[in-house]
């Protein structure tokens, strides 16, 4: 079976800046890994490479590829030229929420069919009963279908997270990539956003990367973390390992910004966000 993702020997560098170097990681199907590392430490970059919205350096054939489910997103500096074909099975959530925010949150998550459609009917969105059913069907999912008819900007940030997630289930995406989905959000809509990801993972069996500054997320959500430190993966196992003392020897100086706050109320385990759980 192939994997989720496969980066293979990847590496990027921006003038004398090795964003990421020389990095190797396989996701497998339907699994969810965090990705830590202190600010800058190359975690975005590395996500950019996975979905081919960045190009890695070019160095020779059989070097810096990446592949999606087996299917070719960019080896050798080059994108592939049927990138399509690999991106239509990923689907991205980032920060900044990345949402048209004068269009409706129906249209947004509409959005996710694109790739599926023919093109004239993509240009002029003219989307079916079928593609609006499964739109609706994932907006309650995601707990806001109330919301299907508002502008995304009257959203909150969290409720907008969400749409992204909703956009990610009507694309059809088997691998979602988060890129610090919930840095910008307050701890209650952060958690939701979190839950939200994860049980859509578990109910889709899609394989979930996602880049986190807190730790305690990481540690609580996923199995498997890989942490990455001035661009290379220094860390890739159970999250069981991640502890206040191997961060502060992994990290050094950079250690604090990892470490959980004292204040922190650590979300509930896995239990709270089974499958039977529903989303509202
Ligand atoms: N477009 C760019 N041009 C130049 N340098 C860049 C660019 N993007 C990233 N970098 C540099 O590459 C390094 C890795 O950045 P990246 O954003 O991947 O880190 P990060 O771990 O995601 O950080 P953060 O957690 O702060 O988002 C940093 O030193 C950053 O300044």
């Amino acid at each position: 079976m192939a994997a989720a993702l496969q980066l293979d020997r990847v590496s990027k560098t921006y003038g004398a800046m090795r964003a990421v170097e020389n990095v190797s990681l396989t996701i497998r199907e339907g699994e969810r890994v965090a990705l830590i590392g202190a600010s800058g430490s190359g975690k975005s970059t590395l996500i950019r490479l996975a979905s081919g919205l960045i190009l890695a350096d070019a160095q020779g054939s059989g070097t810096g590829a990446v592949h999606a489910f087996g299917i070719k997103v960019q080896e050798g500096g080059r994108l592939e030229s049927d990138v399509r074909a690999a991106r239509r099975n990923i689907g991205l959530v980032f920060q900044q929420f990345a949402l048209s925010g004068r269009l409706s949150v129906m249209t947004n998550v509409l959005v996710g069919a694109l790739g599926r459609m023919n093109a004239l009917r993509g240009t002029f969105g003219l989307f079916n009963e079928d593609e609006r059913r499964t739109a609706y069907a994932a907006l309650a999912e995601v707990g806001i279908a109330q919301h299907a008819a508002k502008r995304a900007r009257e959203l909150s940030g969290g409720q907008q997270q969400r749409v992204a997630i909703a956009r990610a289930l009507v694309q059809g995406a088997r691998l979602v990539l988060a890129d610090e989905p919930i840095a910008s959000l307050d701890p209650k809509s952060a958690k939701r956003v979190m839950d939200t990801l994860v049980t859509m993972s578990r109910d889709h069996g899609i394989a979930l990367c996602v880049s986190l500054h807190q730790v305690d997320y990481a540690t609580a959500y996923f199995d498997r973390v890989v942490a990455m430190n001035a661009g290379r993966v220094v860390f890739d196992g159970p999250a069981s390992q991640i502890n206040a003392a191997f961060l502060t020897e992994l990290y050094g100086a950079s250690a604090e910004e990892l470490i959980l706050p004292s204040q922190f109320v650590v979300p509930a385990p896995p239990v709270a966000i089974s499958q039977s759980q529903t989303v509202s």
